[in-house]
Parts: structure tokens; sequence; C-alpha cells
């Protein structure tokens, strides 16, 4: 999946959805008790946790302040939590900003000025900084110095300014997108990963201590299934599996009833929601698996081209249940199957424009 194309899905999601992967709703105030304080408390991203570990050990050794850290990777994985991970076992303060809320030099350069020494910048989005204000970040991050320019035209002046040492921690879901001469500038880059299910259910059962529920790990099981590789979604899954058990039933989470409390939320067993199935389903019933325009895709659901493309396929292409070739979208075997379809060769129904079996085959290979 490419989480480079995730701007307008973002917009998308805004309309709540329980698997949509961005922070919404009551998601922000119970995160901050969720959050791992350090990096033992960190479930998965093995790799990461390890040489990030080695990277700030180091630093504190030398008594120096840590690289820049870019992270890179999908809403929800974690990259808030490890940025304020860093701060910790830094022992050092940390601003939280965004790219979005730089747009100008000038906000950029009132915040370095006013970071103190050792302070950890964490700036989200860092790939939606404005142009200027990126550029006065290489400076920044190089030499600890910026320039700001004083007046206007040809009588404008620039005055250098120092900067204590700081550690920027950059976050962004695009990071192909992030120009080159940024990109060098960190001196450690950690790409995050989606988690498996078994770290999800590590996730669920912390949440679940703190937030004192009772799950047993057949239920924590069921959760992880269904929360689309992201700890995020598994919280947000907890917390409403929790109420279900708690009106129907007596608080304890089972796998029956993470099940039955999920069928109300129409999370199913992948965690596809009724946007993806709905795609899905239109794919196979009316197009019998395509391949098929992703406008006529949109039009069958009566959806946004946008809002298919952006906010159900990704997840829908990671589970390898859809394809998006060059003559249209194809639902993979795997989609007949979930769906509780037979596919049409399996039926013997099919012909070798139905984009399953010996179609696909040639369309993947264009
Ligand atoms: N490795 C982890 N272990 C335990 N909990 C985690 C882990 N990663 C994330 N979480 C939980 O998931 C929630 C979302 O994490 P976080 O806000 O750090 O994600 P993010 O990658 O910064 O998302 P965004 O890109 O939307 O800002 C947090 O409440 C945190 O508790």
């Amino acid at each position: 999946m490419n989480w480079d194309d995730d701007t307008t899905a973002e917009a998308a999601e805004a309309e709540a959805r329980i698997v949509g992967a961005a922070a919404e709703g009551d998601d922000q105030a119970v995160e901050a008790a969720l959050r791992p304080k350090d990096l033992s408390e960190f479930v998965g991203q093995e790799k990461v946790r390890q040489q990030l570990d080695l990277v700030l050990k180091a630093a504190r050794q030398r008594g120096a302040t840590a690289d820049h850290v870019l992270l890179s990777g999908a809403p929800g994985l974690g990259k808030t939590t490890l940025s304020m991970i860093i701060a910790a076992e830094m022992n050092a303060p940390i601003r939280i900003t965004s790219g979005p809320a730089i747009q100008h030099a000038g906000d950029l350069a009132a915040i370095l000025s006013s970071l103190q020494e050792g302070e950890i910048l964490f700036l989200d989005e860092i790939h939606r900084m404005s142009r200027p204000a990126e550029e006065m970040l290489y400076m920044a991050m190089e030499d600890f110095r910026v320039d700001v320019i004083v007046g206007k035209g040809p009588g404008a002046t620039a005055i250098p300014l120092e900067l204590p040492p700081f550690t920027l921690v950059g976050a962004t879901t695009r990071a192909g997108l992030l120009p080159p001469p940024l990109r060098d500038r960190f001196g450690f880059t950690a790409h995050m990963e989606f988690y498996d299910p078994g770290e999800l259910q590590r996730v669920i059962h912390r949440s679940a201590g703190l937030l004192d529920v009772e799950i047993d790990p057949d239920g924590a099981a069921e959760i992880a299934g269904r929360s689309r590789g992201t700890p995020r979604i598994a919280n947000r899954l907890l917390r409403r599996v929790r109420d279900y058990a708690q009106v129907k039933a007596d608080g304890v989470i089972t796998r029956e009833i993470a099940e039955a409390a999920l069928r109300v939320y129409e999370v199913d067993s992948r965690g596809l929601d009724r946007l993806d199935r709905a795609v899905l389903e239109a794919l196979l019933k009316l197009f019998g698996g395509g391949p098929v325009g992703l406008s006529t895709l949109a039009v069958a659901v009566g959806e946004e081209r946008e809002t298919v493309e952006e906010v159900a396929e990704p997840f829908l292409v990671r589970e390898g249940l859809l394809a998006r070739t060059p003559r249209g979208r194809v639902a993979t075997p795997a989609a007949w199957t979930h769906i509780g379809l037979v596919p049409p060769q399996a039926a013997g129904l099919g012909s070798a424009g139905n984009g399953t079996g010996m179609g696909q085959q040639g369309l993947f290979g264009a």
C-alpha cells in the first residue's frame, strides 16, 4: 500500500470511521492515557526500537543532543508516541507542532529561537511545511543557526541567529515527498511498519489494563484481527467493545462479546467496514470481479471516486483483496472467499476476461 496518497484520504476519513487510522472524536484524550512512556513499553517495531535505543544511549553517554530523527509510516502507528518517548529517554522537554501550522519562515524562526538546549522539536506532517520554512530548517538542522530576514526588497538584511542544539523529530506519512536535502539532514530515519496480530494483542492487553477492562486472550485476538495493523484502531475498537460488554454483558471481553460488538459496528473479521465491503461486493457481484474502471466502481457504490480510491482501496490492496491494474480494478481470489462467493472460474462460469485466475496474470504482467 502506498500511504503517500493519503492527504485526501485523511480528509475523507474526517467523516468518522471506526476503522479510520487518523485520530478523531475522543481519541486524543484517551490516547494520552494509553501512550507507552518508554521504549520498553512500546510494543513491536523491534528494529526501530533497537536502533533508536542505541542512538539515544550513545547520545546520552556523550552528553550530547541526539541526532535528528525522521519517522515515516501510516497514521496511528506510533510516531507521536515515539517522539514523546525520545524526549523522555533524553530527559528533555518536547515541543509539538506540525507542518501545516508553519506556513511562514517567521513562524518557524519564532519556534526555533525559543527552544531550550537539548529540547525535542516534534514536527508532525513535516512534508506539509511551506517551502521557505523548509529552507530555513535546513540551516537550523545542520548549523543550529537561522538567518532572519528583516525588511523587504533591496533593503532587506539577513540577521544571523544562533540556536541552541536541539533534536528535530520529523514525522511523515509521505516520506517519498520529502526533498532529498531535508531527508539527508536526518541522522536517523525509521520506517514504521504495520503491526502483526500478536503485537496488536499485546497493545490491546496493555490498554485494557490501563482502562481497567477485563479481557481474555481470545477476546484480544478477535479485536487484534480486525484492527488493520494499527494500534490506534485497536485501541478504538477496544473502547467500543468495552461499551458493549458493559451494557450487554458482565463487562468481560470474550471472543463472543468482541464478535457481537463489532458486528454492531459493521467491522468484519478482517477489519473491513461497510464502505470496504460495499466496494468489494460491487466489484464481485456487479462486475464479475473486474477489471472495471474506478469511476464506474465509484458510481456503483454511490461514493466519490476519491473516497473509493483513497479511503477504501489502500487497505483492500494491502490485504490482497483488490488489485489496481492498468485496465481497471480487479478482485483477487481471496476477495471472493472473504465475501463468501465462489469465483466464476471455480464455479465453471468464468471467462478469461473476468479478471480472476488466468485473466489476472495477463493484467499483472502489463
Ligand atoms: N507501539 C505501540 N505500543 C503501544 N501503543 C501504541 C504503539 N504505537 C501506537 N500506540 C497507541 O496508538 C495511539 C496512536 O499512536 P500515535 O498518536 O503515536 O500515532 P501516530 O503515528 O503519531 O499517528 P498520526 O500519524 O495520526 O499522528 C496512541 O494512543 C498509542 O497509545
